[in-house]
């Protein structure tokens, strides 16, 4: 059962996505981009994939603080979410200068400034699809400081998940891979991207 769904899921990608990917793949050689809401595994995930697919990982949260000086918290609290908003836009354009990375993304940089449609030109973008119950669960869990939620209870957490991921879906439904519960292990993911890669550039 699993053996199946994991064949078809490749078999999906390499009919319907490959052409696109292998389009971007000669102008960004394959960069891998990590998309999804706020606890949906980005970061934990991308830098165990960057390090089995020997990519440069790069966390988009991380990398703003360290241009900045400033914490994402400081950043919203001082200069707002808009500026956050801009200052992803500029490192997407940094990107751009950059190959062979693994990106963690934070979970509203597709949402914002028709970001998602660069991203995808970047390179190949894979949603981590949660449901909104879990990801609260791990958000209220988690230790990182998140400003858009933190001091809610786990119930408005919930909800408020709810609610945002409705019109955020549209951006996340835009990656090249769609990654449900299935697909979402480590090695899963490192066999279906190298796969992809296969398929793409005959590797
Ligand atoms: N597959 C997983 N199963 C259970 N918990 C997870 C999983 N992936 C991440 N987490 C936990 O969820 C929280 C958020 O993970 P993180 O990687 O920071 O997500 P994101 O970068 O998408 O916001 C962390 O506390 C992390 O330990
Ligand atoms: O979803 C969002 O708008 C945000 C997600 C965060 O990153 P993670 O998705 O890694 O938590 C971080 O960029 C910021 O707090 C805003
Ligand atoms: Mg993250």
């Amino acid at each position: 059962m699993y053996a199946y769904f994991f064949l078809s899921t490749i078999k999906k990608l390499q009919q319907v996505i490959a052409p696109s990917v292998f389009y971007f793949s000669f102008l960004y050689d394959m960069n891998i981009i990590l998309v999804g809401y706020m606890g949906s595994g980005k970061t934990t995930l991308g830098k165990k994939l960057a390090s089995r697919l020997g990519l440069t990982f790069v966390d988009t949260d991380k990398r703003i603080e360290q241009n900045e000086g400033m914490t994402i918290p400081e950043i919203f609290s001082r200069c707002g979410e808009t500026h956050f908003r801009a200052l992803e836009k500029k490192l997407v354009a940094e990107l751009r200068e950059e190959e062979n990375l693994l990106v963690s993304t934070g979970g509203g940089m597709p949402c914002f400034n028709e970001l998602m449609k660069d991203l995808n030109e970047i390179g190949t973008t894979i949603y981590l699809k949660r449901p909104a119950k879990e990801l609260a669960e791990r958000v209220f869990n988690s230790k990182k400081k998140r400003p858009l939620t933190d001091g809610k209870s786990k119930e408005e957490l919930i909800s408020f998940i709810e609610d945002t991921l409705k019109n955020r879906e549209q951006f996340y439904g835009q990656a090249h891979i769609i990654a449900d519960r299935e697909i979402q292990n480590i090695t899963s993911l490192e066999m279906m991207v190298k796969a992809y890669w296969r398929e793409v550039k005959g590797d």
